[in-house]
């Protein structure tokens, strides 16, 4: 590059970190940095996007291993504060990850119809195992939302890397299960004729097939309108709404707008929380003593240093006491595969 040319892009590079300094002072807010690592993806574009409009991130770092030159150019028109800034292959992981406060990791391959999520396992234990050593190497404070699948697995995996490593603290890392409450207040709502925006439901458990446990005994507005085949009917259906999207896409990939959206969401929640934001719940799955089981997911609260407290089950119904039972020994070999996995390799 020609010097001049060198000379007038740094300077533009100062001035909007200027303003988008400034941006943040003027909100009384802390600059926030948050990466996307598999940006350039069916979830990770749709999600810059959310990011890009949130008020709390002051960056936006996008890394894949291809095509986020483009994505970065693309949603850094956009006019809101957060600087954008595309990052491409290993050699610029480092950088794409330094000062981050948020990592979220939507990267690796989705199914197609016929698959499990564990069927992808191969793949992406892998390229998580890739991305977490250079999270314990550049930013090892920063809270990681893990999106790719199998999270009941990738999880796992995570938390044995940043054990090597030296860095793990398990207030920091979370799986974003944040789509199967998504599901779970939409199918509840239509169910029981409810405003969808005022509506709560936990899901527990894990995020794959019956280890997605939602507690509709405990949703929000309850009602008695719903039958106990109702309830039968919305847990099946939280529970395949993956797969419902996987076979309506017919072999082009899983869900990935409502997945940005679960993931903005569940990024914007852990935003708050660092920020000090008060009584910012979620559920996630976590490091946890809920059950005997060493992760699950649960309602969360989130804070300063990431999870402050991970909330019980409260009471649950006949057959959610079922739903618990009997997801406990798919989810403990997904566990345990995991950090084999990552001891193995
Ligand atoms: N947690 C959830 O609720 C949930 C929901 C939907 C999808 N998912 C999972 O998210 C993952 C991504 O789904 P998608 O639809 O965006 O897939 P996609 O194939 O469209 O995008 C994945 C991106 O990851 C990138 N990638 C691959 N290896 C990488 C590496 N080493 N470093 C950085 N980037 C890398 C690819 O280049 C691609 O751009 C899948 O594993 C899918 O199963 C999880
Ligand atoms: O179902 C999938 O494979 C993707 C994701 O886990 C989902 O729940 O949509």
């Amino acid at each position: 590059m020609r010097p001049s040319l060198l000379r007038s892009a740094s300077q533009l590079v100062r001035r909007s970190r200027r303003d988008y300094s400034s941006a943040a002072a003027a909100a009384g807010q802390p600059e926030r940095k948050v990466a996307i690592l598999g940006a350039a993806g069916g979830i990770g574009q749709p999600l810059a996007l959310l990011m890009k409009l949130n008020p709390l991130v002051s960056s936006l770092s996008l890394y894949d291993i291809a095509g986020t030159p483009g994505v970065a150019a693309d949603v850094s028109h956009i006019n809101s504060p957060a600087l954008v800034k595309g990052f491409v292959g290993e050699e610029q992981l480092g950088e794409a990850l330094e000062g981050s406060d948020v990592v979220i990791i939507p990267a690796g391959v989705p199914r197609k119809p016929g698959m499990t999520r564990d069927d992808l396992f191969n793949i992406n234990a892998g390229i998580v195992k890739g991305l977490c050593t250079a999270i314990s190497k550049y930013c090892p404070n920063a809270l990681v939302n893990m999106i790719s699948n199998p999270v009941n697995s990738t999880v796992p995996i995570a938390a044995e890397v940043f054990k090597k490593a030296g860095t793990y603290d398990e207030k920091k890392l979370f799986g974003v299960t944040t789509l199967d409450v998504v599901r779970a207040k939409t199918f509840y709502a239509g169910k029981a004729s409810v405003p969808v925006t005022e509506v709560n439901v936990p899901v527990v458990g894990g995020h794959a097939g019956i280890t997605i446990l939602p507690l509709f005994s405990q949703a929000t507005p309850a009602t008695n309108a719903l039958s106990h085949e109702d309830i039968k009917a919305l847990t099946k259906r939280t529970q395949d709404g993956g797969t419902e999207v996987v076979e309506a896409k017919a072999g082009k990939g899983s869900a990935t707008l409502s997945m940005a959206y679960a993931g903005a969401v569940f990024a914007d929640a852990c935003l708050k929380g660092l920020n000090g934001v008060p009584d910012v719940v979620e559920c996630s799955f976590v490091q946890s003593t809920v059950t005997e089981l060493p992760f699950f997911a649960s309602k969360v609260r989130l804070g300063k240093n990431g999870v402050e407290e991970v909330h019980g089950l409260g009471q649950l119904s006949e057959f959610e006491k079922g739903g618990l039972e009997n997801l406990k020994g798919e989810l403990k070999s997904s566990i345990e595969k995991g950090i084999k996995f990552a001891h193995a390799n």
